[in-house]
């Protein structure tokens, strides 16, 4: 599969002046709530109204979606509202009924996104669709197996393509839901900058608190839309209620939103950023030599504990220089995280570099 201009024709021929919008329901609950919320999100900048039909959910014995009969209920928001709709679906029977019932855009999940076999069932049953198909990223941070799985559907002859962020799982206790790394968002554009690009706050938060932060963000890093969760009554909603908004808050988020655009013609604009963009040239040089200095010096450790026959790995020297760097850090501006990720990876080169030489 190559970037093609093509693959955003979909989203041009909406011809909207503001990012795509998604939004309604985590799950369709019962058919008054569906209608209720749609009919508030009628007359705003939503374009296509959600619901989840289908719930996959982490452990059995919760809500698991109302099935089929929410189309029905989608197909009755589309005849009241004029709104278009959307459902997630993860196996043929789902994509079967949604195009029975006439649903405009489906997305596929992240859990469905992560297994080729299912992604590959997908891409069968909806060979030849001119509906919208959208394809979250796998659950795991791995660019290849998210664009596989969109390639699978391009080769089934999909033309309205497009992919969702929807941030990756951790281990580990963070302040998202799932952890958005914005690296793997950035790398996606960078092979891909024509397929539309939706970022998903809902669950890379799981907090409605931090959605706004986290779509000014996406919008900043030239994402196409956004999909959010909406609901009437947020915290008595079957499923997912921390992270859903109310139509009114939704309204409030898209009108605070900063819509930045791309560049800007203007000379002295280009004049200054070209002299700060020659400055960060200049320094990332530096940072790349003085890099490859201390790792001649790592080389050198690297020989002497060869001689001695000691251990590369030193945790205690190591974790001294990591308790220094990120104080030294943070009187710079700069985050510990940052520090973190930034003195591992150097770490890790270093150790590299002197097993090479222990080993030799
Ligand atoms: O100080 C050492 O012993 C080193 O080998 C250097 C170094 C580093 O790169 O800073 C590398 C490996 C050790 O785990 C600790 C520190």
């Amino acid at each position: 599969m190559e970037n093609s201009k093509q693959m955003r024709t979909w989203l041009d021929d909406l011809n909207l002046d503001h990012p795509l919008v998604i939004a309604g329901p985590c799950s369709a609950e019962t058919e008054e709530q569906v209608l209720g919320i749609a009919h508030s999100l009628k007359d705003t900048d939503v374009n296509y109204y959600r619901a989840g039909i289908w719930k996959p959910r982490t452990r059995p014995g919760n809500f698991e979606g109302v099935g089929a009969l929410g189309l029905k209920w989608l197909q009755k928001v589309k005849a009241e509202t004029g709104l278009k709709t959307a459902t997630e679906v993860a196996n043929r029977a789902h994509v079967e009924l949604a195009l029975e019932h006439d649903i405009d855009l489906l997305w596929i999940g992240a859990r469905s996104t992560v297994s080729p076999f299912i992604m590959q069932e997908l891409a069968d049953a909806l060979q030849g669709t001119d509906k919208i198909v959208l394809v979250k990223n796998p659950v795991n941070p791995d660019l290849a197996l998210w664009l596989g799985g969109i390639e699978r559907l391009h080769t089934a002859g999909i033309k309205k393509l497009g992919a969702i962020h929807r941030g990756f799982s951790t281990y580990e206790k963070t302040k998202y839901r799932n952890i958005p790394e914005w690296q793997v968002a950035i790398e996606f554009q960078n092979k891909f900058p024509d397929l539309p690009l939706i970022n998903d706050p809902s669950h890379i938060t799981g907090k409605r608190d931090m959605i706004f932060d986290v779509s000014q963000t996406a919008l900043d890093l030239n994402f196409d839309g956004l999909m959010i969760e909406t609901h009437h009554d947020p915290d008595n909603a079957w499923s997912d209620a921390a992270q859903q908004v109310t139509p009114e808050k939704l309204v409030q988020i898209m009108r605070d939103l900063r819509i930045r655009k791309e560049s800007d013609p203007e000379a002295e604009y280009n004049s200054e950023l070209s002299n700060l963009r020659a400055q960060i040239d200049i320094i990332d040089n530096q940072l790349i030599e003085t890099l490859g200095k201390r790792m001649k010096i790592s080389d050198g450790i690297g020989a002497l504990k060869k001689q001695k026959n000691v251990a590369v790995l030193q945790s205690n020297r190591w974790n001294q220089i990591l308790g220094a760097m990120i104080l030294e850090g943070e009187s710079k501006g700069l985050s510990e995280e940052f520090v973190l990720r930034m003195f591992k990876a150097i770490h890790q080169e270093s150790i590299n570099h002197q097993e090479k030489i222990v080993n030799a």
